[in-house]
Parts: C-alpha cells; sequence; structure tokens
C-alpha cells in the first residue's frame, strides 16, 4: 500500500491542499444540510446543485409588466428568436395561451406529471424530477414582421416598431437578425435556461420554429448582488453604471413603460420596446490599446468604473463645467450616449447586457462580444435616437455589430385565466 511518504516530492506536496478541498466540501454539505427545509436538497434535485437557495428563487409571473426587465440580472441569459408558424389568429392565440401556461410553470417550478413509458416524457428530465424556478423569467416579444398580412394585426402595431436596418458600421449576419417572436430567457443556470427552452419547443412543434439563438453571461458575483454591483464587460469596464433606477417606478413609467397618454395602441400600455444587437469585440487589438486610450473611448476609470476625474463609480459628471472635452472628451462614448442635457432626457433606456464567448474564427481570433439588450417607452427616442448619436465613435474601431432585431415586450398578464398579447388578440 501507498503512502504520502512513498508518493513522488511534488504529488506528496499537493495531498494536504486535496484533503482540505475535500473537506471543504465536508463542510459545504454541512452547512447545507443547516439551511431552511424547502432549502433542503431531494432527491430528484439536479445533481451538482450547490445551493439549493438559489434554485428556488422565483419571480413573480403575473403582474402589469413582464419580469425580466426592471427584474436585477440573473447570471445567464438566452435569446431565442422564433419565426411563427400559426396560419390564423386563432392558432395565434393558441400559441400565445400555451406560451403562457408552461412560463406560468416553468417561473413556479415543480414536478412534471408522469407519463406512461410507452410515451415520450413530459419533461426533458435535466433539472431533475423536480423542476426548480432558479429565479427564472421569460420575456416575450413581439417583432415587426408578426404584423404583416397573416393575422391581420397590421393595424394594430406599436407604432414606432419597425425592422431593424443597417448602421455604418454593422456587418449583418442575415441568419442572427429579426424574428416574429422574440423571448428572453434569465435564470441562475444556463441548464435552466436550456430546459425552459426545450419545453417551449416541446410544446409548440406546430406553432414556433427556432431562428436563431445566443446565449450569455454576467459574473456570479455580480448576478449574486441583485444589481448592487455592476457586471464587467469583455472590455473590462464596468457596464450599466449610468441605467436609471429600477427601484423607482416613476421613473421607470417615464423611460420604459408605454403609458397610458402615450400615442399607442391602448393594448401596449405597460409594454416596452425592446432593442437587440448582437455587438463582436476584437478583443485580441483592444487588449494592446494603452489604458489611457480605452478610457478615454468610454470616458470612465476602468478599475472604479467612476467617470474620469471622479473618484467613485456612481458620481454623476458635469458635463457643464467640461464644455471642451478636457476632461471627459466629447466623443467619449458614455457622453454621446447622455449628453445629460435637459433636450436628451427623453433618450433614456434600460439597458440589460450580457457578455458571450463562443468559438474562434477561421483567422484564429476569438469570437466574443456583448449581447446588447435595452429597454424604452419609445424606440425612437431611445436607441435609435443614441445609436445615432454614437455613430463613428472611437470604440468602432474595436467593435462589430453582427445580429439583433427590434421588439415589443409585451404587456405583463394580470393574474390567471389571462394570456400575453390577450389584448393584441381581443
Ligand atoms: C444605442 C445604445 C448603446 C449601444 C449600442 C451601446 C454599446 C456599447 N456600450 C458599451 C459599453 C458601455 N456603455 C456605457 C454607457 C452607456 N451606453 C449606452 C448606450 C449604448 N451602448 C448608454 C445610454 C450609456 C449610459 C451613459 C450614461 O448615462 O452616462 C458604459 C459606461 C458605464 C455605464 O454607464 O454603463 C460602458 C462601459 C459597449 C462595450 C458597447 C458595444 C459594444
Ligand atoms: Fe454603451
Amino acid at each position: 500500500m501507498s503512502t504520502d511518504k512513498d508518493k513522488k516530492p511534488r504529488e506528496a506536496a499537493a495531498m494536504p491542499s486535496r484533503r482540505r478541498w475535500l473537506k471543504g466540501l465536508g463542510a459545504l454539505g454541512g452547512a447545507l444540510a443547516l439551511r431552511g427545509a424547502s432549502a433542503a436538497p431531494a432527491a430528484g434535485d439536479s445533481p451538482g446543485t450547490l445551493s439549493p437557495d438559489a434554485r428556488w428563487q422565483r419571480q413573480p409571473f403575473y403582474g402589469l409588466h413582464q419580469a425580466g426587465i426592471t427584474t436585477p440580472q440573473q447570471a445567464a441569459m438566452m435569446l431565442v428568436a422564433f419565426d411563427v408558424l400559426a396560419d390564423d389568429k386563432d392558432s395565434l392565440r393558441r400559441l400565445f395561451r400555451l406560451l403562457t401556461d408552461r412560463i406560468a410553470f416553468l417561473t413556479e417550478g415543480g414536478r412534471a406529471p408522469a407519463v406512461d413509458e410507452k410515451l415520450p416524457p413530459m419533461d426533458s428530465g435535466i433539472l431533475g424530477e423536480r423542476i426548480a424556478p432558479d429565479n427564472l423569467t421569460m420575456t416575450v416579444a413581439v417583432g415587426d414582421s408578426l404584423f404583416d398580412q397573416r393575422f391581420g394585426l397590421a393595424p394594430r402595431k406599436p407604432r414606432r416598431l419597425q425592422k431593424m436596418t443597417r448602421f455604418a458600421n454593422d456587418a449583418l449576419d442575415a441568419d442572427l437578425c429579426h424574428g416574429d417572436l422574440l423571448v428572453q430567457i434569465c435564470a441562475n443556470g444556463s441548464d435552466t435556461l436550456i430546459h425552459a427552452l426545450r419545453d417551449i419547443i416541446k410544446h409548440t412543434p406546430d406553432l414556433l420554429g427556432v431562428r436563431w439563438k445566443r446565449e450569455g453571461f454576467i459574473s456570479a458575483g455580480a448576478a449574486r448582488s441583485q444589481g448592487k454591483e455592476t457586471p464587467i464587460n469583455l472590455l473590462g469596464f464596468k457596464d450599466g453604471t449610468g441605467n436609471p433606477d429600477t427601484r423607482d417606478p416613476a421613473l421607470m413609467d417615464r423611460v420604459i413603460w408605454v403609458g397610458t397618454g402615450a400615442d399607442e395602441p391602448a393594448w401596449a400600455v405597460n409594454g416596452s420596446y425592446q432593442a437587440v444587437r448582437i455587438i463582436r469585440f476584437h478583443v485580441e487589438s483592444w487588449d494592446r490599446t494603452p489604458l489611457h486610450e480605452q478610457q478615454t473611448i468610454f470616458g470612465r476609470d476602468k478599475r472604479t468604473g467612476a467617470p474620469l476625474g471622479m473618484a467613485r463609480e456612481h458620481d454623476v459628471p458635469d458635463y457643464g463645467q467640461d464644455p471642451h472635452g478636457r476632461v471627459i472628451p466629447l466623443d467619449a462614448h458614455m457622453r454621446l450616449a447622455n449628453p445629460r442635457t435637459p433636450a436628451t432626457q427623453d433618450s433614456l433606456m434600460l439597458r440589460r447586457g450580457y457578455s458571450y464567448s463562443l468559438g474562434v474564427s477561421r483567422s484564429g481570433q476569438l469570437d466574443m462580444g456583448l449581447l446588447f439588450v435595452c429597454y424604452q417607452h419609445d424606440l425612437a427616442k431611445g436607441f435609435l435616437t443614441v445609436q445615432q448619436r454614437l455613430n463613428g465613435e472611437a470604440l468602432e474601431e474595436y467593435i462589430q455589430p453582427i445580429g439583433g432585431g427590434y421588439f415589443f415586450a409585451l404587456p405583463g398578464v394580470a393574474g390567471p385565466g389571462g394570456y400575453l398579447a390577450q389584448g393584441l388578440l381581443a
């Protein structure tokens, strides 16, 4: 029998830390067992679940607005665009009722009904027998193409909804653009996103076809902080600092939600315009760019996230004191995006960005970037105006938008019995 003494020096040196690690796992198991009864792992829970508390975290499905817009960013996000295969308004209604039922179930959690072994199981099984909600939100939005001749919905289209067209720096890939529907799925874990998507696909074979899909992430720490810590993007900058405060309902009414006084169809009230952009980063050249240049491109300190010349992340720059851009250049990304003048106050938006990282391009470059998602009460005043101001910015050398689309996030479902898009299809 071999002992620690018989091992080669490097292996023997590794043993104590291995033991410490195993002991640590034992202590973790003990800590989990001490937690509340509902949080304790149960037979059938997803294997490898380290934090049952997080698995049973829930976001309410019913409400005036859909969840997943002002909800603090969960760790994982999937964007799935669908083509609608329904061929008349009744089947479209069946689709939205089905989507509503599935989302209500998946966000609440529970057991999938058992079926005869001769039939396909009702659930993929990838989350175990007991399907945990895992802080899941599924936000459904409709695209411009849903309002074509198929369902007779053209007169009911949200007035600012339009097909995304190309900006000068775009290299749009047709396979990554547009869609009749866009479902933004967010949760604590990626397995929950995949489970939710497969559930939707399984229940809608005659109604939906997947058009494109992308997955993204933010750091576990930023997600756990419930919005207190700003996520860092793959260029190494805190991204989301300047967002309006989602805990301020009056501000959200002004910036995000379509209101009753808006020049929009009545069914659209409490919905929101969603702009999605898949933006690739040229990280190799960015990583060879001097820190000073990186910081002046954004207008913020890379480490602290503070505006240049200021100390703290949430300090508010006074551009009136810096009219020539000596501290924060006039063409810095943050200054162009939000010049903070009375005239530009109506171009505010809520950003909900996630990083993505895929493989390597044919020329050996890393394929990674940002799934940029933003919400606003008016697409033209929000995203389109801001993007126009950003056109030609210094950041463009390091980024390339390759896909996305414009959508309208439906109003929420008030309670059981109601369904998504009910007002639109009434
Ligand atoms: C059209 C809207 C915007 C696009 C597209 C966009 C792309 C983009 N942004 C970053 C990184 C950062 N953006 C930051 C601020 C910021 N960006 C927008 C809008 C778009 N960004 C706004 C409205 C703001 C807020 C400005 C403000 O209120 O001061 C920042 C600074 C930190 C922060 O406030 O979040 C960073 C960093 C990337 C990498 C990117 C596309 C590749
Ligand atoms: Fe930005």
